[in-house]
C-alpha cells in the first residue's frame, strides 16, 4: 500500500536556533510532510471521518511548533514525526523541515527524516 496524505509548504513561526541572537527572535520554518495512509475507505465513503484529516494534522503541528523552543532543527523534526505517529493513524511519515534564509546563498537548509511506528 503506497497511498499517502501530504501537507506541502506549511509555514510556522517559532523560536529555533543555537545562536544567542536566534534565542531573541521568531523565525519561519517550512514543513513538507508525507504520511502513509490507505485512502480507499474515504474514497468509497466520501466521509471526512474516514480520512487522515490533513487540516487536523496541520492545526496540531501549528500549535506544537509555535510553542516550541528547540535549538536544532533535528530535534524539532524528530518530535514532530513522533507526534504524528502517536496521535494520528499513520504508520510511516516522511518529514522535511526547512529553515529558509538561515544560510546566506541558500534558499533553505534543514533536515529530511523518515520514521515508522514501532
Ligand atoms: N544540522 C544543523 N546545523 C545547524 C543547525 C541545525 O539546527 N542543524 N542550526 C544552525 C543555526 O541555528 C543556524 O540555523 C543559524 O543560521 C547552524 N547549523
Amino acid at each position: 500500500m503506497t497511498d499517502k496524505v501530504f501537507i506541502e509548504g506549511l509555514q510556522i513561526e517559532t523560536l529555533i536556533g543555537i545562536y544567542d541572537w536566534e534565542r531573541r527572535i521568531r523565525q519561519p520554518l517550512v514543513f513538507d510532510i508525507e504520511m502513509a495512509f490507505d485512502n480507499r475507505k474515504p474514497a468509497a465513503s466520501d466521509a471526512i471521518e474516514d480520512t487522515l484529516d490533513y487540516k487536523a494534522v496541520s492545526k496540531r503541528l501549528i500549535a506544537y511548533v509555535s510553542a516550541s523552543d528547540f535549538g536544532l532543527v533535528e530535534t524539532l523534526a524528530e518530535r514532530c514525526a513522533a507526534l504524528i505517529l502517536e496521535e494520528f493513524a499513520v504508520s510511516h511519515v516522511r518529514l522535511k523541515l526547512s529553515k529558509p534564509g538561515a544560510v546566506r546563498g541558500a534558499r533553505a537548509v534543514g533536515v529530511l527524516i523518515e520514521r515508522s511506528r514501532a
